[in-house]
């Protein structure tokens, strides 16, 4: 660890207040009632419920998703014994983890402890508090035995990180690792340093995948653990015993195909390296300092495929890819015990997740390049936010199957939902949207089908049965794209290419597009020109002529060069003068939308009104009931800009136009947030309650509202949704992500299966 970096990492922890973590309530705790409800008398009510059938602890408290973190800091990474008070950063750092990628809430405990009966008498102790134990940092072969006493005494999981957690990552990598490189594990023969509890178990669960014991070599501290070898001995080591007279590491790393560690930093040394087979897997797993620094290993074996358990190199081969989501799963089952099914199941996950397709979240996190399943890509990284919706069902299920559940998950499709509502934080608000999609899909054309996001999105979207996709785009730079990220999308067969360089359409459309610009000065030599060059031209085309039912553009370009191709070429809804734009912010605090007439840059009050009107009827697509207030610098009348004075005019007209409407003004921003401080000022109000919805006095005041909330907010946002076009038609920003794809494409389908219905019942056929 350089200097500075070690500066950094103890400014990190001293800031913004001492350590990682802090506890929060979930409930509201802000006068006498809620008070009398948390604590006494109320919460005698939950006392005795419990005391009646112990089960309703699960629901009355937070113990089911609750896990000790517990060590006694013997054998703190690669520290060794530094006893409790120095491993209590690695614990918080590991509950962390656990709140970060699985919402799973942990305290971290360190016990002053080495005597292996006394841990367990204490930890067996905290069973009323926990739903789950996770044992860490606790050395061999102590470990061992307080894993194996606990798991007999209590009735939850007990699950040493250490040892599962870190076979189940190393066995997905070198599975992963031993199909790059074309050796069977059968064959394999394994060089591993340390016999502790992470290499013990990483051995034992390497057996049960088909590594033969007897091609397992282990050396520790005193060098070769062989037959009869009595120094630094223990049951444990002594069941990977071999008969061989050699007796250091040097001895046996000739022709070893890998060399596992999980000892010290700099035990493995170039010449050793340079001994191993051909094509070796080096797993150099010491923390912080790993066996072997990649680049010496890489220096002397440039075939080998290289993993530490660091961040900051490739193949993070980490536990920290594990026990968050082993946990959710045997958390959300009601597990009693985490058994070998579960392991395996987390395994195979993990495996299989590396070999899928990029994820763009993850490209973004680590900087930039979409990583494909290789040497230097052997298992997803950290921040995959595909961890949790893939590991933790195949937990949950093998624990059923397995016979360990009590609270087996009746439907997988809803617990996948919920886990992805976790980690993409708009799916909640998109549910409806994605379900009215998916049970009418319809043909969406996306105008930049070239661009690599739209791409995954299109796979997505075809996934999850949402539309059929049409990419405007050239065949053969589409198909390349599709290669190089690893997307399955076959064009012709779940996506239709529009690439208008060789398409007999193109005079027809060329035509269509004079026909609707000529008189705004595009001469039918522009038109060409136009259709030739501007995809979104022809995305809106092809909706506006009912070859498309619905359209995405902007992901490269400007939002108002898109916007003039899709209001000149679709058009917008009858009784509808201009386009505007909505966005929802999902905030901690809730969710809100922002909405002004975007192609105003003063809107006059029928702008105001249509502005309202629609955003209020696409709230309503999304399940939400709008409550709006159209916000101003003035307050009720305390100024008459001239701003206001439309406001209020638009508020007087929607009041008489739609009294269905939850909607009042001209109000300030934090006004419409609060019935206090509107009571204060104007009782009488037509909005009760907090408005989700705030119309905007115009362009500028929407986008830095928007932006002011969304950096300080720190919440997702959904958008800009496009409001007022004749058929649905979106124009994302250049920043999108896939997920943000996807998440317009649902809610464009969604309007587009609306205006059927619409029409249909139009013309008497609904
Ligand atoms: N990347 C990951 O996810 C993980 C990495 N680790 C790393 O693995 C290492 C071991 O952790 P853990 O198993 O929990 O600890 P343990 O204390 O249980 O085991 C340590 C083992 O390493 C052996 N050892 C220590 N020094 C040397 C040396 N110089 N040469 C050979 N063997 C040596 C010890 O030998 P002896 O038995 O003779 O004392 C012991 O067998 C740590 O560096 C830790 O950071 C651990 C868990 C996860
Ligand atoms: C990663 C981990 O748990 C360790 O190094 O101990
Ligand atoms: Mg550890």
């Amino acid at each position: 660890m350089s200097k500075d970096f070690g500066k950094q990492a103890l400014r990190y922890h001293r800031h913004p207040r001492p350590g990682k973590l802090a506890i929060s309530a979930t409930t509201p705790l802000a006068n006498q009632r809620d008070l009398s409800l948390a604590y006494s008398p109320g919460v005698g009510a939950a006392c005795r419920a419990i005391a009646e059938n112990p089960l309703e602890v699960s629901t009355l408290t937070a113990r089911a998703n609750l896990v000790a973190v517990v060590t006694n800091g013997t054998a703190v990474l690669g520290f060794g014994d530094i006893g409790p008070l120095a491993a209590k950063p690695v614990m918080e750092g590991k509950a962390v983890l656990f709140k970060k990628f699985a919402n799973i809430d942990a305290f971290d405990l360190e016990l002053n402890e080495k005597d292996p009966e006394e841990l367990v008498k204490t930890i067996a102790r905290l069973e009323p508090s926990f739903g789950g134990i996770n044992l860490e940092d606790i050395k061999a072969p102590e470990c061992f035995i307080v894993e194996q006493q606990l798991r007999e005494r209590v009735n939850i999981p007990v699950f040493h990180d250490d040892q599962h957690g870190t076979a189940i990552i190393v066995s997905a990598a070198i599975l992963n690792g031993l199909h790059i490189v074309g050796k069977p594990i059968e064959q394999v023969r394994l060089v591993c340093c340390g016999a502790g509890a992470a290499a013990l178990a990483c051995l034992d669960l390497l057996v049960k995948l088909g590594l033969p014991r007897t091609h397992i070599t282990v050396c520790d501290i005193d060098g070769v653990v062989y037959a009869g070898r009595s120094k630094g001995m223990d049951r444990w080591k002594a069941a990977y015993a071999q008969e061989t007279s050699a007796r250091t590491l040097a001895d046996v790393v000739d022709g070893a195909d890998i060399f596992l560690g999980l000892s010290a930093p700099g035990v493995l040394t170039k010449a050793m390296a340079e001994r191993l087979a051909p094509q070796p897997l080096i797993l150099a797993l010491a923390n912080p300092v790993p066996e072997i620094l990649p680049e010496e290993a890489r220096e002397i074996r440039p075939d080998a495929i290289i993993a530490t358990g660091r961040s900051d190199y490739p193949n993070q081969v980490n536990n920290v890819l594990c026990f968050p989501y082993i946990f959710r799963g045997a958390l959300d089952a009601g597990a009693s015990t985490i058994n070998d099914a579960m392991k395996l199941a987390a395994v195979q996950a993990i495996a299989e997740l590396a070999k899928a397709e990029p994820s763009d979240l993850v490209t973004k996190a680590y900087g930039g390049k979409p990583e494909r399943f290789g040497p230097d890509y052997l298992i997803p990284r950290p921040f995959d936010p595909r961890l949790l919706v893939r590991i933790a069902p195949a937990v949950a299920k093998a624990a059923m199957d397995s016979g360990v559940a009590s609270r087996p998950i009746t439907d997988f499709t809803a617990y996948r939902q919920q886990l992805g509502q976790f980690v993409y934080k708009s799916g909640l608000l998109m549910k409806p949207l994605f379900e009215r999609a998916a049970r009418h899909p319809k043909r969406l054309v996306y105008a930049e089908g070239e661009d690599r996001r739209v791409l995954q999105a299109a796979q997505q979207v075809v996934d999850e049965g949402l539309a059929y996709p049409i990419l405007v785009g050239r065949r053969a730079v589409i198909e390349a794209r599709l290669k190089e990220q690893g997307l399955r999308l076959k064009p012709g067969q779940d996506v239709t290419l529009v690439n208008l360089d060789d398409d007999p359409r193109f005079g027809t459309y060329w035509r269509a597009c004079h026909r609707l610009l000529g008189r705004q000065g595009v001469s039918p030599e522009e038109a060409r020109a136009i259709i030739r060059t501007q995809p979104t031209a022809v995305a809106a085309l092809m909706v506006g002529r009912h070859e498309a039912d619905s359209m995405i553009c902007g992901a490269v370009g400007k939002f108002q060069h898109h916007l003039r191709y899709v209001s000149d070429l679709i058009g917008v809804e009858p009784g509808t003068s201009r386009l505007a734009t909505m966005t929802a912010l999902i905030l901690p605090s809730g969710t809100y939308f922002i909405a002004d007439s975007h192609s105003q840059q003063e809107p006059d009050v029928d702008a105001l009104v249509q502005t309202t009107v629609r955003a209020a009827r696409q709230i309503e697509a999304f399940g939400v009931k709008p409550r709006i207030a159209l916000v101003s610098r003035s307050n009720f009348g305390t100024g008459d800009t001239p701003s206001a004075v439309r406001t209020r005019e638009a508020v007087k007209r929607l009041h008489a136009e739609h009294p269905e409407l939850e909607v009042d003004g001209e109000m300030h921003a934090d006004v419409a947030l609060s019935r206090e401080l509107r009571d204060a000022v104007y009782p009488e109000s037509r909005l009760a309650g907090c408005a989700n919805l705030l119309i905007m006095p115009g362009p500028d005041a929407a986008h830095i509202a928007y932006s002011l909330l969304k950096s300080l907010g720190g919440g997702v946002s959904v958008g800009p949704i496009l409001l007022g076009a004749a058929r649905p038609a979106h124009i994302v920003t250049q920043s999108v992500t896939v997920r943000g794809l996807v998440n317009m494409s649902a809610l464009a389908v969604a309007q587009a299966g609306e205006q059927d219905r619409v029409e249909s019942e139009g013309l008497g056929l609904g």
